[in-house]
């Protein structure tokens, strides 16, 4: 039976083949040296976390498992209310057919404020790479589960030769295993399965002591309250992914502050 990435990859890979056909790689390699240069997303993130959380705030209109998240969608105004809030980097979803987003919303979060940004989509050829650094991303995001190692090496490396920095998304242990072989800090454990929607924090629990010393832990989906973080703060994630949960408050800043608000020296552990 074929799951929500089998059908994202289709059309993604479609999609491409469309994009190749109608802009010269040419032209798109002088469109990612022209962007504004790639922002530290893994540094900005590593500073973060010695001290406090580095928190990755996304950008989300809809998505496969909740429908319609947020009516009142305005990337710039959200940009600006997490950079308000205390978010450290952004994530814009930029895919349409299933999550409502668009390219336009990237480049226009990432004019709006001074934050790195991460282009959330789902990448399968070099080309995306280059278009993405186009589009201002300072991070791409590679998921395990739709590629295969020498596809995931090919697309790391291309995103580090324009400067920008990659987050590799795992949802199980032999996809962790693949992904510590390549070389990017930022490991993503996403507790949603992206075949099924289930979401359970027990995913990073589980896999958060097999991640390798040198890399930083992204504890990705279904955060809700200032006690998920610390929970899993105490299993060694001092970096959250968080879309759902914040795009559903009226006033975001408030509910970026109010999720970062338990301090890390009355967790205990840290
Ligand atoms: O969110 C989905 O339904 C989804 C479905 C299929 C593939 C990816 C999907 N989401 C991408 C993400 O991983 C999340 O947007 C991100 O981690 C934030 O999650 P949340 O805080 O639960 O919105």
């Amino acid at each position: 039976m074929s799951t929500i990435l089998d059908r994202i990859k289709t059309y993604k890979l479609e999609e491409v083949a469309k994009l190749k056909a109608s802009t010269s790689l040419a032209d798109l390699e002088a469109a990612a040296q022209a962007a504004a240069p790639p922002r530290g997303f893994a540094r900005a993130l590593r500073d973060a976390a010695t001290s406090g959380y580095g928190l990755i705030a996304e950008i989300k209109k809809a998505s496969p498992s909740k429908g319609l998240i947020r009516a009142d969608f305005d990337p710039p105004e959200l940009a600006k209310a997490y950079e308000a809030g205390g978010a450290t980097c952004l994530s814009v979803l930029t895919d349409g057919p299933s999550f409502q987003g668009a390219d336009a919303y990237l480049m226009a979060a990432h004019d709006a404020v001074d934050l790195p940004c991460l282009r959330k989509d789902f990448l399968y050829d070099p080309w995306q790479v280059t278009q993405s650094r186009a589009l201002t991303a300072d991070c791409v995001l590679l998921i395990m589960a739709s590629l295969d190692d020498g596809q995931a090496a090919e697309l790391e490396q291309a995103a580090f030769d324009l400067g920008m920095d990659v987050l590799i998304e795992v949802h199980d242990e032999a996809e962790l295993d693949r992904a510590a072989l390549l070389k990017s800090p930022l490991i993503g454990i996403n507790n949603r399965n992206l075949h099924s929607f289930e979401v359970t924090l027990d995913t990073t629990r589980r896999l958060a002591r097999r991640v390798p010393e040198d890399r930083l832990i992204v504890a990705e989906s279904g955060l809700y309250t200032p006690d998920d973080l610390a929970d899993l703060a105490q299993y060694g994630a001092r970096c959250f992914l968080i879309g759902e949960s914040l795009m559903r408050q009226p006033d975001v800043a408030a509910a970026t502050r109010a999720i970062l608000s338990r301090p890390l020296t009355a967790q205990g552990g840290l």
